[in-house]
C-alpha cells in the first residue's frame, strides 16, 4: 500500500476521502472500498491538520478494529495509534469511564459478560436452568436495545410472560447497580442517556470529535445512531459508510431505517456511490448479483469488476456432512497445488452456524492442515482465562460480585457455598457487595468465626494484590507479579488436579502463560517491534491494563498473522476477504433458514419475506469474500438431530447459476486432489531439503 492517503483510490473514493467538511455517506457494494475510504479519510484528516486523537473510526467487531489500527498506522504512522478505532461498545465505555459518574457510575464499575448476566439472572428469577435465564437475558436485551427500561416495559406488558420479565428486569437493573456493573446494552444505552441530560458534557465531547467515521453503517441499531448523532452534534462531521444489501444484523436490533433517516436527519448529506468492485472476479460478483437481485433495492446501484471473468463458481453436492468435509479438504489440496494462493490463509470456509464448524475441524486435522475457528469460542471464553480475568476484574472493582464469586472459589480455598450464601443473604440485607460485606464489622453475627476468618484471610489477598497491581509498571515488572500469584494461588496445580487429561491441562496452563505474555506486554517499556528493533513504549501500571480488559473479546491482534484455514460463520465474516472461500452447508432449511410452511405457521407473510431478505443478503455477503475462487456445497442428506434426512439444493444455488456460468464438480475431483496432494507434498518436501541443507 502507498504511504500517502489518497494514493490507490479511485476517482469516487477520492472524492469521500476529500469531503472533510459536512456529513458524508459512502453507500457501495461489496469490495468497493468502503473500508478503504475510512481508513485513507484517518490520514487525510491528520494531514489536514486534525489532531489524531480528535478522530474517531467506529468499526464492528474488535478484529476489524486492529486491522484498521494496523492500516492507518502504514499510512501515517505512529501518529495514527492516537486515533480512537473501536467498537460502538468500545467507545461506550471510554464515555462511561470519563463522564459516567454524573450517572452515579464509579469510573471502575465493571462489565458483565454473559455467563455473569446468566448466573445473575437465575438468582433473580429464582431458577437453576440456564436456558429459562438466557431466555430473559434476551427478552431484556431487547426490551433495552428499543430504550425501555423496567418501569416501561411492566406499563406496556401484554401478558403474563411479559409481566414476569419485567419484574425480573427490575430485580436485574437493581443487582447491577448495587454491584457497580453495566452489561453490554448498557454500553450504549447509558453514554445515551449521559449525551441526552447533561449537556455540559455533551458539549465537551462534541468539541472533542473533529470527524466521526463509522464502517459497516447498514449494521448500527436505532440507540447506535442517537449515540452517534449526539456526539457528532449539529457540525455534523463525519462520514458513514455501508451497503444496504449487506445487512445481516436485524436480528440484533440493526435497521435499515439508520440509512434511509440520514438523508432526511442531515440534509446537506453528500452521498457517494462507489460501483467499482477491486476484490472479485466478474464470475463470482455475476453470482453475487443474482442472488441479491430479487430483493427489493433500497438504492440501485450496479457492481463491476475488470479482474477478468475468472473461473466459474463450483456448486459441490456432498453425500452428508462427512463427506461435504472431505471434499473441502480436497479442494484446498487441488488449489495449493494449482493455484498461486497457496497459503493456508488464502482459504476460509464460511457456514451458516457454529455447530456446523465440527466435521470440518475433524477432516483438517486429520489432513494435518492448520486452522483457526473463529466467531466461535474465542480465547477469553476459555475457563481458564475466564478465571484469570475474575481476579482481574475483582482488583479493579472489588464491588463486582460475580468476580468476586469465581475468584473466592477458583481455585478452591476453604470458602463453602454455605458460606457464600450466608455473605449474599447479609449483603443483600445491608445493601453492600460481597467484598465490602466481607469486611463489615457486624460480619461475625451472622456467620460462624472460622468462616469470618477465611473471607478475611481472601479479603486480604485481594487489596494486597491490589496494591501491588497499582505499583507494578512496565512489561517485565508485570510479567514477574503475574507468575508469582500464580504460584501463590496454586493455579497450576488446580489445573492438574481438575483435569483428568493430562494433555489438556498442559493446554491449559499453556493459555494461561499466553495470557500472562499478553497481559504483561500491554504494559508497555522497551520491547522488541515487528522488525525486532528495541522500541520504548509508553508505559502502564498493571491496573491500568487489566482495566481494559474485561472488553476485549479475541486476542485478534494476534491471530492476524496467523498461515491457518479459517473456519467462520458467514455473521463473522462480513467485512473480510480471501482468495479461496467455500460456503458450506448450503440448504432449504439451514440457507435460508427454515422457510417451509410447518416452521412459520404463525408468521405473517410481511415477516416471511423479510426473513428471506436477510437470509439473501446473508448469502451475498458470503459470496462477495471470494477473491478468485468460489465452491458452493450442499448435503443430499443431512442431520436433524439425530436422524439423516435427505437435503435438497438452497434455491440461492438455482438462482446464482441464472445465466449458467455455474459447473457441477464431478467425482474426478478428487481424484485430481490426489494426485494434487501427492505432488505437493513432493514440492514441500523438496523445500524442506534445501532449506536445511546448508
Ligand atoms: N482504489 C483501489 N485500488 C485498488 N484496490 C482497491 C481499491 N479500493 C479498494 N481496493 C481493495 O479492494 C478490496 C476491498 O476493499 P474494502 O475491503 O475496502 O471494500 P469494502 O467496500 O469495505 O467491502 P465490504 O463491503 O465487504 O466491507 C481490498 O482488498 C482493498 O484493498
Ligand atoms: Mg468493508
Amino acid at each position: 500500500m502507498s504511504a500517502t492517503a489518497g494514493h490507490g483510490l479511485n476517482l469516487a473514493q477520492l472524492e469521500a476521502v476529500n469531503h472533510l467538511g459536512g456529513p458524508c455517506l459512502v453507500l457501495a457494494g461489496a469490495g468497493s472500498g468502503k473500508t478503504r475510504v475510512i481508513t485513507h479519510k484517518i490520514g487525510r484528516l491528520i494531514q489536514a491538520g486534525l489532531a489524531a486523537d480528535r478522530i474517531a473510526a467506529i468499526t464492528f467487531t474488535n478484529k476489524a478494529a486492529a486491522e484498521m489500527r494496523e492500516r492507518a498506522k502504514q499510512l501515517v504512522g505512529r501518529d495514527a495509534r492516537k486515533v480512537l478505532v473501536c467498537t460502538f461498545h468500545a467507545l461506550g465505555v471510554r464515555l462511561l469511564r470519563e463522564d459516567g459518574e454524573v450517572l452515579g457510575l464509579k469510573k471502575n464499575f465493571s462489565i458483565l459478560d454473559t455467563d455473569d448476566i446468566t448466573s445473575m439472572l437465575k438468582d433473580c428469577g429464582g431458577t437453576t436452568d440456564a436456558n429459562t435465564a438466557r431466555g430473559w437475558q434476551w427478552a431484556i436485551s431487547a426490551l433495552k436495545s428499543a430504550g425501555l427500561n423496567s418501569a416501561q416495559a411492566l406499563a406496556q406488558a401484554k401478558d403474563e410472560n411479559e409481566r414476569v420479565t419485567a419484574t425480573i428486569m427490575a430485580r436485574y437493573e437493581e443487582r447491577l447497580t448495587a454491584y457497580q456493573s453495566v452489561d453490554f446494552d448498557d454500553l450504549i444505552s447509558l453514554p445515551l442517556k449521559l449525551l441526552t441530560e447533561h449537556l455540559d458534557v455533551r458539549e465537551r465531547w462534541q468539541k472533542k470529535m473533529g470527524h466521526v467515521l463509522v464502517d459497516e453503517y447498514q449494521d448500527t441499531n436505532a440507540t447506535q445512531y442517537e449515540l452517534l448523532k449526539l456526539l457528532v452534534g449539529e457540525r455534523a462531521r463525519f462520514t458513514a459508510v455501508g451497503d444496504d444489501d449487506q445487512s445481516i444484523y436485524g436480528w440484533r436490533g440493526a435497521t435499515l431505517d439508520n440509512l434511509k433517516r440520514l438523508p432526511q436527519d442531515f440534509p446537506e448529506l453528500k452521498v457517494i456511490k462507489l460501483e467499482q468492485n477491486y476484490r472479485s472476479t466478474s464470475a463470482i460478483l455475476r453470482a453475487a448479483n443474482n442472488v441479491i437481485g430479487p430483493n427489493p433495492k433500497l438504492f440501485p446501484k450496479t457492481l463491476w469488476s475488470d479482474l477478468g471473468e475468472g473461473e466459474p463458481v463450483r456448486v459441490v453436492d456432498a453425500d452428508n456432512e462427512e463427506h461435504e468435509a472431505e471434499r473441502a479438504v480436497a479442494r484446498i489440496q487441488s488449489l495449493r497445488a494449482s493455484s498461486q494462493h497457496k497459503e493456508f490463509r488464502d482459504f476460509a470456509i464460511l457456514y451458516r452456524a457454529n455447530h456446523m464448524a465440527r466435521p470440518f475441524e475433524q477432516s483438517l486435522r486429520r489432513a494435518q492442515i492448520p486452522y483457526k475457528v473463529s466467531g466461535g469460542q474465542s480465547f477469553f471464553d476459555k475457563a481458564e482465562i475466564r478465571d484469570l480475568c475474575a481476579w482481574l476484574r475483582l482488583l479493579v472493582n472489588n464491588d463486582d460480585d460475580p468476580a468476586f464469586l469465581r475468584s473466592a472459589t477458583t481455585p478452591k480455598r476453604g470458602i463453602g457455598h454455605t458460606t457464600l450464601q450466608q455473605l449474599g443473604n447479609f449483603a443483600t440485607q445491608y445493601k453492600l457487595s460481597l467484598f465490602e460485606a466481607l469486611f463489615s464489622h457486624s460480619l461475625g453475627t451472622a456467620l460462624p468465626a472460622r468462616a469470618v476468618a477465611t473471607l478475611h484471610e481472601f479479603g486480604r489477598a485481594v487489596n494486597d494484590l491490589e496494591y501491588r497491581a497499582r505499583h507494578t509498571v512496565g512489561h517485565e515488572a508485570a510479567r514477574a507479579f503475574l507468575t508469582e500469584w500464580l504460584k501463590d494461588i496454586a493455579y497450576e496445580k488446580h489445573l492438574y488436579d481438575n483435569e483428568d487429561n493430562e494433555k489438556v491441562a498442559a493446554a491449559r496452563w499453556t493459555n494461561v502463560m499466553d495470557f500472562c505474555d499478553w497481559v504483561a506486554g500491554r504494559c508497555g517499556g522497551k520491547i522488541e517491534d515487528d522488525a525486532g528493533v528495541q522500541v520504548e513504549t509508553e508505559r502502564k501500571t498493571l491496573l491500568e491494563v487489566v482495566q481494559t480488559i474485561a472488553l476485549i473479546s479475541t486476542l485478534s491482534e494476534r491471530e492476524q498473522d496467523q498461515n491457518v484455514v479459517t473456519l467462520s460463520t458467514l455473521h463473522a465474516s462480513k467485512g473480510l476477504e480471501w482468495p479461496h472461500v467455500m460456503l458450506v452447508g448450503v440448504n432449504e432449511g439451514l440457507l435460508p433458514f427454515k422457510m417451509d410452511e410447518e416452521s412459520n405457521r404463525d408468521a405473517s407473510p410481511e415477516s416471511l419475506a423479510q426473513r428471506l431478505q436477510e437470509e439473501r443478503r446473508l448469502m451475498y455477503v458470503g459470496i462477495t469474500r471470494a477473491q478468485r475462487t468460489l465452491a458452493v456445497s450442499w448435503l443430499k442428506r443431512r442431520k436433524k438431530g439425530r436422524e439423516s434426512v435427505p437435503g435438497q439444493a438452497s434455491r440461492f444455488i438455482k438462482e446464482m447459476a441464472l445465466d449458467e456460468n455455474t459447473v457441477k464438480e464431478d467425482p474426478r475431483e478428487k481424484l485430481r486432489a490426489l494426485r494434487a496432494e501427492f505432488a505437493q507434498r513432493a514440492t514441500d518436501q523438496a523445500a524442506l531439503k534445501a532449506a536445511e541443507t546448508p
